[in-house]
Order: structure tokens, then sequence, then C-alpha cells
């Protein structure tokens, strides 16, 4: 088959690459391209799970077959270390996390005459595609699209867009709406009845001055680690329960047994309070986020675990290598952005261990070569696609010295 070529790999972007380094949306690993620029499904080619792709921003590649996709992740991951010349540690399988399992999402509503749409982003655009099916949201929160349409049709202004984010929390979908109109009473007598009859466990406005709950019946908690942890306004949340699973065990191996661990960008606690139990091992916890950081504070003091938590930014005021040297271990799961200025600190420390959780392969990289230069060992990745179907890839990793 001369007059064909084969797409070789998927490029960070989803793009389909040949061997002779052309790039073709929508194609998978093993389809052919005729000249004429048609293409021939190979092996690999999957019939997509949902009605609206490709077209719908929420999935860049439902193209790819189950064997392709989690090689797409790995791939992401290798990719980046050799793009720094690091030796490639020993990779694990990547972690995926199965259809419908995403327990945050954030959807655009607008209104178009009677018709109300509700859904993300067409790719590239701030065109909504209304949701009809979706294989990648929780049934839980798919389940509040189409009554969500009829209780927004009166609130939402003609042609402006507004903010549906939602989350799966202990007592059910946490939801936060912005950009609409709910003044008078009718507004939030149908807001109440909404909450009430769907089990919501908190619905909240922000008309642009911070998010105002209108209905919480009870305080809303996330179980992390066994521990309750009250949840604030749009906190960061590991995407998928899976996905947070399969972090903690890798961050559990990374740092064995050490007695005392730094965990670093702590959020509400996901890794802390998951390393602390039952073990007598003691957790420092550093976060940024305010409320997220008063959250896991309460928690902690309510439960008597032993885990000390900082309100600190760690950008402006990184962990000295001093701070470091009293730890067994160091956790730390940054912004996209990575740790930098944290890492050059880490990287003269005496901490025997550390396991670096991270949503962008390319900052980790960066941050892995001055650890690596600093004298730590790059042990594994274990690459990790909790954004099914999507470019966005995650990964944690253990260092030794
Ligand atoms: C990827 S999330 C990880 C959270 C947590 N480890 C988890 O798994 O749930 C990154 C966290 O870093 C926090 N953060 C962002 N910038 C920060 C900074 N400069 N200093 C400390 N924490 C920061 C965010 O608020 C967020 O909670």
């Amino acid at each position: 088959m001369t007059d064909t070529s084969e797409i070789l790999r998927i490029a960070a972007r989803g793009d389909g690459v040949t061997a002779d380094g052309r790039y073709f949306p929508l194609t998978a690993p093993g389809d052919r391209v005729a000249v004429d620029g048609s293409i021939i499904p190979g092996p690999h080619h999957a019939p997509p799970a949902c009605s609206h792709y490709p077209e719908c921003g929420g999935c860049q590649l439902q193209h790819l077959d189950e064997e392709s996709f989690a090689r797409f992740v790995t791939e992401r991951v290798v990719n980046a270390l050799s793009g720094q010349q690091l030796a490639l540690p020993e990779v694990m399988p990547a972690h995926i996390s199965p259809p419908n399992s995403r327990r945050r999402a954030s959807l655009r509503a607008e209104r178009r005459g009677k018709k109300v749409l509700i859904g993300f982003n067409a790719g590239q655009s701030h065109r909504i595609v209304d949701m009809a099916d979706c294989a990648i949201l929780h049934p839980a929160l798919f389940a509040l699209i189409a009554p969500l349409r009829r209780l927004l049709g009166p609130m939402l202004r003609e042609k402006r867009a507004g903010g549906v984010k939602m989350t799966l929390t202990d007592q059910g979908v946490d939801l936060l709406l912005d950009g609409i109109e709910a003044d008078g009473l009718a507004a939030a007598e149908s807001l109440s009845r909404f909450a009430e009859d769907h089990g919501l466990a908190r619905l909240s406005l922000d008309d642009g001055y911070g998010p105002q709950t209108r209905w919480e019946p009870e305080p809303v908690t996330v179980t992390l680690g066994g521990v309750a942890v009250s949840v604030p306004h749009d906190a960061f949340l590991q995407a998928t329960q899976d996905g947070e699973a399969a972090l903690i065990a890798a961050v559990r191996d990374a740092i064995g047994d050490a007695p005392t661990a730094a965990d670093l960008f702590s959020g509400l606690g996901t890794f802390a309070l998951s390393v602390v139990e039952g073990q007598g091992r003691k957790v420092y916890a550093a976060e940024a986020a305010r409320d997220a950081a008063f959250a896991l504070k309460g928690a902690v003091g309510r439960v008597q675990a032993l885990v000390f938590v900082e309100h600190r930014d760690l950008y402006r005021r990184p962990l000295t290598t001093a701070e470091l040297d009293r730890f067994g271990a160091i956790i730390l799961d940054p912004p996209r952005a990575g740790a930098e200025e944290q890492v050059k600190a880490l990287s003269s420390s005496k901490a025997p261990r550390i396991a670096y959780v991270s949503c962008n392969p390319a900052t980790f990289a960066r941050d892995a070569k001055t650890l690596i230069a600093g004298g730590y060992r790059l042990d594994w990745v274990r690459p990790v696609g909790q954004f099914r179907w999507s470019t966005h890839v995650e990964l944690a990793a253990a260092f030794t010295r």
C-alpha cells in the first residue's frame, strides 16, 4: 500500500501523525491516509461513545480504542521526560478512568428564544453544544441537565451565557450557578423547589460577588482518607473517584513507611488524610487557598488526626531546604504551572522520598530535571488519564535519594 501513509502516533494536541510528520485530526494509530487526504480507519479506530462527538469540546479522542488511548496517555509522559533528555524510569501501566465517572464539571448555559442550551463549549469556540447525552459525566451530574433547562429558562438573559458547576459530594450534587437572574420571590421559590426535588447537596448562586448559598440542608462534605471534610464553594477535587484512588495508592507506594511527610499543595487533604491514618505518621499540609486550608484544619481538629495544616503560598514562600530536611517524605501536587521554586529548594534537601503528582507532564519533566540534577533518582512514573478521551494527562512519580 504505497499510496497511503499510516498514522503512527497521536501528538500532544490530539492529531494523528504520519512517519513523514504530517498531522491529521480525528485519526487513530493504524489508520491510513490516502493521497486525496481521505482516512481509511484501522484496527484502533473506535466508534464514538457519544452523539456529540467530535463537535463537543469535552472530548477530543473518542475515536481511539482503549489500547491506543492508554498509549497516548503514556506517551505524553514519556515524551515530556525525553524532551528534557532524562533517562526513562520504570513506566507503570496507565490508569484510565472509565466512561461516566467524572464527578466535577463546569458547563455553560444559554437561552435562545424558548430553547435553553446546556453543555460544554464546542472545541476552540464559545458555542455551547447542547448536551443530549454524555459519555464522561457521572450519571448523578448528567441527571440534572434536562431539569436545569426548565429551571434556567426564565433566569437566563437572551444570548448571555451562564455557568453551571457541579461537584458530586457525600450528600449529593453541589451546584453552583452564575450569570443568571434570580431576584424576587418566585425565582427564590423555584430554586428551592428544584434543590429539594432533585436532592441537591447544595445550591449556590454567584452574581459576581462570590458564591452565596441558597440551599444546604446539611453541611456538604467529601470523605478523604475516611475523614469528612467540608467542601468550600468551587474547591478542587480530583476529577474522578477511581483516579483519586489510583493517585493515593501511587503516593502511598512512593513514600513507603516514612514516619513524617509534608503534603504540599494539599487542597482539602486528599493525600494528607490518606497517608496519615492508622500509621502513626505525622503529616504537615500546606495550601494557599484559604477556604481549603481551613476546611482541612477543621476536619483534622474534629478527628484529632496528626495533620498540621498551614495556610501558605508555596510560590511566594516555598518551604526552605532546612524545613524540608525535617521530613521523611515530601508529597507535592502543584497546579499546571508546576513547582519550580519549591523544587529548587527540594533538590538540595535531604528528604529521602518524594511523591510528585502532576497535571502537566511538561512542567513535571522540567521539575524532575531539577530534582535529578540535585541527586534524586526518578524510580517510576504512573500515567493517569482521569480526563478520559481528552488530551489532559496526569501522572504520579516516585523519587528517592
Ligand atoms: C492540583 S490541586 C491538588 C490538591 C490536592 N493535592 C488534591 O489532590 O486534592 C493544586 C492545589 O494547589 C493549590 N495552590 C495553587 N497555588 C498555590 C500556591 N502558590 N501555594 C500553595 N498552594 C497552591 C490549589 O489551591 C490546589 O488546591
